[in-house]
């Protein structure tokens, strides 16, 4: 049974002189007991606002967000039972950080000697025991950053909001306070949905990732299906690095199947038999489709496609390698060193197992083989 479920949520802001902005659209997203989520995309797309309309710092313009089964969203914050970390922080000026993190559980009518314990084991967790009895106009971002995570986490809550909850610190803390929030918030259950822009946190963090876009909803899978089973254009674009390949080709009807090409230098056939009758069914009604393949199923040095090599990166691990055909741009990943140098030919082979295939409206009608 879901934990949290947002039933057809809108957010609209109207702001008098100016055009309403419609922040979030129709948004309908079920989270498990337990499961961790990712709410992954570019800014202005509307994961801040979904975030504070769970916490109740913004309310729903319409819809339902219920929570262990009550409905939340006219209910006041404190009422929730949710904890949030606030990308702007919004530390108490007056108190320490010792009291910042204690003030978060004075509600629960806990002993003095066990608030005392809760907030040292947080503290330690986050790295910020030795400045426990500073004010947090004296301490740095990435530390006024770690005391609002620490002042969220301390909490007993059935819901932990993260709003970028690790944007000020340095790559290699990131990583290891990463790995450390993880484990507390398995080692006790609990549920969490945290914003992001950064792809590697949230693959790092998350069992499950929502991709949203211009308000919407475009995906909320696992990084994996994510990445094999890119339900649109623009999952396909946005998950992946470097991102998919994409050409615009023309369809025709060949040999019980479809013959998808580019120009006259590169064609692809695809048998009718790896196509469901949906997927038939749209090829055959429509003159153009987009086809994607990822950088690392290009394979160098054997097909039929040639290319004009734009770049050639080895990066210690794997081969980058950029081609030119036809007026598009390849890209090729592979584990090996590749000797090619830019103006030189060589080719690329592209097969039609690996190619998803995207219709006019962006939805996938097809995606490869195995991922
Ligand atoms: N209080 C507000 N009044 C008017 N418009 C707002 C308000 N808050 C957000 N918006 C607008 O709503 C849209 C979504 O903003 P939101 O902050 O939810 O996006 P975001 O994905 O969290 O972006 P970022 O990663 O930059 O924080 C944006 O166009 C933003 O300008």
């Amino acid at each position: 049974m879901a934990m949290l479920e947002i039933q057809n949520v809108d957010k609209v802001y109207r702001s008098r002189g100016k055009a309403p902005v419609h922040a979030v659209r129709a948004l309908d997203m079920a989270v498990k007991k337990g499961e961790i989520v990712a709410l992954l995309g570019s800014s202005g797309c509307g994961k801040t606002s979904t975030l504070r309309m769970i916490a109740g710092f913004e309310s729903v313009t319409s819809g339902a967000i219920a929570l262990s089964q009550r409905r939340i969203d006219e209910l006041p914050p404190a009422k929730r039972k949710v904890a949030m970390a606030f990308e702007g922080y919004s530390l108490y000026p007056p108190l320490t950080v010792r009291e910042n993190i204690a003030f978060a559980l004075k509600a629960q009518q806990l002993s003095r000697s066990e608030i005392s314990r809760r907030v040292e084991a947080i503290a330690r967790l986050v790295e910020i025991e030795d400045i426990l009895d500073s004010f947090p106009r004296a301490i740095s971002g990435g530390q006024q950053q770690r005391v609002s995570l620490a002042r969220a986490l301390v909490r007993d809550a059935d819901l932990y909001l993260l709003d970028e909850p690790m944007g000020q610190l340095e790559p290699q803390l990131r990583a290891v306070l990463r790995g450390r929030i993880k484990g507390l918030l398995a080692e006790r259950g609990m549920t969490a949905i945290f914003v992001t822009h950064d792809q590697t946190e949230a693959s790092a963090l998350a069992d499950r990732i929502a991709v949203m876009e211009d308000g919407v909803l475009q995906q909320f899978a696992s990084e994996k299906e994510l990445k094999n089973r890119p339900a649109n254009l623009f999952v396909a674009s946005f998950i992946g690095e470097p991102p998919m390949n994409l050409l615009e080709t023309e369809v025709a009807a060949a040999d019980g199947g479809f013959r998808l090409s580019v120009g006259s230098d590169i064609a692809f056939q695809i048998p009718g038999d790896t196509l469901d009758h949906a997927a038939r069914q749209a090829l055959a009604q429509t003159k153009r489709v987009r086809i994607g393949i990822r950088p690392q199923k290009v394979a160098v040095g054997t097909g039929d496609v040639r290319v004009r090599v734009v770049s050639n990166q080895w990066l210690g691990d794997q081969s980058h390698v950029a081609g030119e055909c036809a007026g598009h741009l390849l890209i090729a990943v592979t584990p090996s060193r590749i000797a090619a140098r830019p103006g030189d030919v060589i080719p690329f082979a592209l097969e039609p197992r690996h190619l998803h295939i995207f219709g006019a409206d962006g939805a996938c009608i097809r995606h490869a083989e195995g991922g």
